[in-house]
């Protein structure tokens, strides 16, 4: 069943006909399209298959799968594209920023080299850093700040690389329910704001109706995929 969301919107990341299969067997089977700006959620029990999907977007699944399906990245077919090159951002679990650079190091050195305009790179990081609300703590050592403050920082180190496109693995697990609401809401309206079309695995319930958009169940009822948590009509 394909998961249609805004079928009259600009292209954005559209999955066609996707299908993993792992020791000869299906492991998940996907068909959507994500507008710019919009969030698929994906649920699913633990071994499902949501972090080797994310994999094969991504350009890195494991050789023990085998794919079928394309993956198109505004209009662009990722099928023969490498991960470098792909233009996708990644969020997981844990922040993963560089710990022998500091916050502005680890946020300058995502930025294009080819960035145009008035600004420099540091003044860009500067910037980012404002908008997530961490002024001054660009010389910090990132294992000096906590879960929240790390993940602010990796979610604009990777906006600021420039993504077409967000992936994001369980990215507000290690917060407490505070930050958690938070820094999903950032991370949301900063993904809209960039026009992103944005795929989310989670177990929460909550990141799902935060999302507001489609959820997509893996390893469930065929009928129950693209079903909104909140009931609303699918946009
Ligand atoms: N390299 C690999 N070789 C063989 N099997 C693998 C490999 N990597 C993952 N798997 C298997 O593929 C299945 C899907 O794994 P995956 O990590 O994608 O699930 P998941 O839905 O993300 O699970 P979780 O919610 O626990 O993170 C699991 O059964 C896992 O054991």
């Amino acid at each position: 069943m394909s998961t249609m969301i805004a079928p009259d919107s600009a292209p954005g990341l559209i999955l066609q006909n996707v299908s993993l299969r792992l020791n000869g067997s299906v492991l998940l089977s996907i068909d959507c399209d994500i507008p710019p700006g919009s969030i698929l959620t994906i649920m699913g029990e633990s071994g499902s298959g949501k972090s080797s999907l994310l994999d094969f977007i991504a350009g890195f699944l494991k050789p023990d799968f085998e794919a079928e399906g394309e993956v198109v990245l505004r209009g662009r077919n990722l099928s023969n594209v490498a991960a470098q090159d792909r233009h996708i951002g990644l969020m997981f679990q844990s922040p993963l920023l560089f710990p022998h650079m500091s916050v502005l190091q680890n946020l300058t050195f995502a930025i294009p080299p080819n960035v145009k305009g008035r600004q420099s790179r540091r003044e860009i990081a500067e910037q980012a850093l404002v908008d997530v609300g961490l002024s001054g703590f660009g010389t910090r050592d990132p294992a000096t700040l906590s879960g929240g403050q790390q993940t602010r920082v990796a979610l604009m180190r990777t906006l600021l690389a420039e993504p077409e496109a967000l992936l994001l693995d369980e990215p507000f697990s290690s917060l407490d329910q505070t930050r958690r609401a938070e820094v999903r809401t950032l991370v949301f309206d900063l993904a809209r704001k960039n026009g992103l079309p944005v795929l989310l695995v989670t177990h929460d319930e909550e990141d799902a109706r935060a999302a507001g958009g489609v959820v997509h169940y893996l390893g469930a009822n065929e009928t129950e995929n693209g079903c909104p948590l909140n009931g609303q009509p699918q946009r």
